[in-house]
This record gives structure tokens, sequence and C-alpha cells, in this order.
């Protein structure tokens, strides 16, 4: 894509936070799609795929009729970030998903699903990413966390957090990239920032 184009991005609109990242792509100078249909995928020159709840959204997205054709564009080439529940639907495994949970696959990872446990199910801290000068401020919710990862993922981020301290929870492998914590909560857009880069670097 030309440089001085804005991409189209959509943001699978099933279920989950879509609206703070469509917010957020807007306020980056994107142009924005919500995706329920093949036809609006068709659309995107990239997708989000937001938090929520990972097998709710697999199971839309297989009514929709969505499932397959989103497998298709991820294999197609078409960049995608997946946050939360969108980074377990881009894994290619799941440790203690729901029985029989599916996933759109794409990166060459194992992700361990709610794997911060009870007692800090949930929390905030700052987080450490390649490409990015200054911390993020990690939003984490029910969030997995990634346990294993192939040859060809780059680990962008792992947390300091207690127990949890060392674990991954950014990646990228080619044109996919997903993180464990919610980048569009808070109003700091950088990692849709290095996601849009991305875009236009693929
Ligand atoms: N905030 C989130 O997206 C939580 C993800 C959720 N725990 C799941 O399994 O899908």
């Amino acid at each position: 894509m030309p440089v001085s184009t804005s991409p189209t991005i959509g943001v699978l609109a099933l279920q989950g936070d879509v609206r703070e990242h469509l917010a957020a792509l807007e306020g980056l100078g994107c142009a924005t799609l919500r995706v329920r249909r093949p036809a609006e995928l068709a659309a995107c020159d990239a997708l989000v795929l937001p938090g929520g709840e990972s097998t709710t959204m697999a199971r839309l997205a297989r009514t929709f009729e969505l499932l397959e054709p989103l497998r298709e564009a991820i294999a197609d080439g078409l960049p995608v970030l997946g946050t939360c529940a969108g980074m377990i639907l881009l894994a290619e495994r799941v440790v203690d998903g729901a029985a029989g949970q599916e996933t759109l696959g794409g990166i060459d990872m194992t992700v361990r699903r709610n794997a911060f446990g009870r007692q800090v199910d949930s929390f905030e801290g700052p987080v450490e990413m390649t490409g990015l000068d200054a911390p993020v401020h990690g939003v984490f919710i029910r969030a997995p966390w990634v346990e294993q990862v192939g040859p060809g993922v780059e680990v962008l981020a792992r947390v300091h957090h207690g127990d949890a301290a060392g674990r991954i929870v950014a990646v990228r492998e080619g044109h996919l990239m997903a993180t464990s914590f919610h980048p569009e909560v808070g109003g700091d857009s950088r990692v849709h920032q290095l996601f849009v880069d991305l875009v236009r670097a693929v």
C-alpha cells in the first residue's frame, strides 16, 4: 500500500470492545469498518480482533459464516492485530480453553487462556514493548499469556507482575500481531500505531 494512503482497518464486530478500537484507529487517521460479513472483511486492508470472550466470538464467527473467510484472509496475508480474546483467536494452540474451543490460528504459539489466575485475574501495569520508547500502560482483564512460541515468532513484550513475571504478553509473526492486554483502553494509541506501521510495511 502506498504510504500516503490511509488504510481501511476493520474491527471484527461480533462481540467485545469494538468501539474503543474504532476510536483508537480513527484517531490515527485510519478509515474504519465494522466487520460482520464476508463482504465487509473483503473491503479491509487490515483487521483488529478485539477483546471480549474468545469462545463466543468464534461461535458467532461460525454463525455469521465468517470463520472460514477469516482463516483464509489470515492465510492470504491480511494484517491482523488481536488483543486479549483476539490474541487467543490468533493462536494455533490454546491451553485451558473451553471444550472444543476453535481459533482462527495464524501465529505459531500456545496461549494459556485466563492465565493470570483468580487472585490477580485483572490488573494494570507498565509494559515495555519492542518498538516503543516508553512503556505502555497495560490493562489485563482475565487475560491470556503466551506459553510457547515457534521460531518465527518475535516476542515484543513480557510482563513484570508477581508470579507471572517474564511471561510473554505481546508477539508478532509476519503480518500478525497480538497482545494479552488492552491497548485500546486509556487513550494511548501507540500500539495501534505500531500495527498501522506494520500494515503499511507489508
Ligand atoms: N478481556 C478479554 O478479552 C478476556 C478474554 C477471555 N478471558 C477469553 O477467554 O476469551
